[in-house]
C-alpha cells in the first residue's frame, strides 16, 4: 500500500492501520528494546508490569538492549530476569515506537516461542499471567466450561496498537509496524497513527 510510514522501507503488505490523519512524527535517533512471548495451546503468556515505563500494562517480557549483547541476548536475559524462564525465541517482528517530544524512536524486536523451561515466577518488574487466545463468548453465552477458562487478553490495559499484531503470534508471520502517540495532560499516551504490514517471505 503507499501509505507505508517512513522508516518502514521494506515491501511489506498492510494488514491494519489507523488513528488521526496527522503527519508521522518526525524521526529520532533509534534505541533497540526486546518484547517476548510465550505462545501455547491457544494461551499467550504476559506480565503485569509493576514499574517503571508501562507501569500498570500488560505487555510481553523484555526491555533495553545493553551495549554488550545483541538483541536476542537482550530478550533471553529480559525473559528470564522477569518471568524465570528460558524459552527458544524467534524473531517475528518490529515496532517503531514513537511518542511525540521524546528524544528516541523505541526500536523494538518482537519475538514468541513455543516452548520454555521453568516456572513463569514474579519479579519484581512483571507478574506473569496466562490468558486465552480465543475470543471471549458473548456474556449471556457463558457455558460452565467457559468459566473455567483462561481469562481473554486485557486488552484495555495494554499498549494501544498491540491488538493488531498479537493475534498474529501464533502463526509466527513476520511484520513491521510503526506506532506513534502524544501523551495527555495527565501523562497517559493516546495512540495518534499507526500502520502494520506483514512481510514477504
Ligand atoms: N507491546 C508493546 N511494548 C512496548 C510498546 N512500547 C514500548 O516501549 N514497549 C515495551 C518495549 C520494552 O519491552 C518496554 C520498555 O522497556 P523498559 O523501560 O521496561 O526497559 P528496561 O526493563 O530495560 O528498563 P529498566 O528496567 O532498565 O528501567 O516496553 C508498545 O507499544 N507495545
Amino acid at each position: 500500500m503507499s501509505d507505508i510510514p517512513p522508516e518502514l522501507d521494506e515491501n511489506l503488505h498492510h494488514f491494519a492501520s489507523g488513528g488521526k490523519d496527522v503527519e508521522w512524527l518526525p524521526p529520532l535517533p533509534i534505541k533497540y528494546y526486546t518484547v517476548a512471548h510465550i505462545v501455547q495451546n491457544n494461551k499467550i503468556l504476559l506480565g503485569y508490569k509493576k514499574r517503571g515505563f508501562g507501569q500498570g500494562k500488560y505487555n510481553g517480557f523484555g526491555g533495553k538492549v545493553e551495549p554488550n549483547e545483541t538483541s536476542l541476548e537482550a530478550a533471553m536475559r529480559e525473559l528470564e530476569e522477569e518471568a524465570g524462564i528460558r524459552a527458544p525465541l524467534k524473531h517475528v517482528g518490529v515496532l517503531l515506537f514513537i511518542v511525540s517530544g521524546a528524544e528516541k524512536t523505541f526500536h523494538i524486536d518482537i519475538y514468541y516461542a513455543s516452548e520454555f523451561e521453568g516456572t513463569p515466577t514474579e519479579s519484581d518488574e512483571m507478574r506473569p499471567e496466562w490468558f486465552s487466545l480465543s475470543p471471549p463468548p458473548p456474556n449471556n453465552a457463558m457455558t460452565a466450561e467457559d468459566t473455567n477458562q483462561l481469562p481473554p487478553i486485557p486488552w484495555d490495559k495494554m499498549w494501544d496498537t498491540d491488538q493488531c499484531w498479537i493475534p498474529l503470534l501464533p502463526q509466527g508471520r513476520a511484520f513491521r509496524g510503526r506506532a506513534d502517540f502524544d501523551k495527555d495532560e495527565n501523562g497517559s499516551f493516546v495512540p495518534r497513527r499507526w500502520w502494520y504490514g506483514l512481510l514477504d517471505e
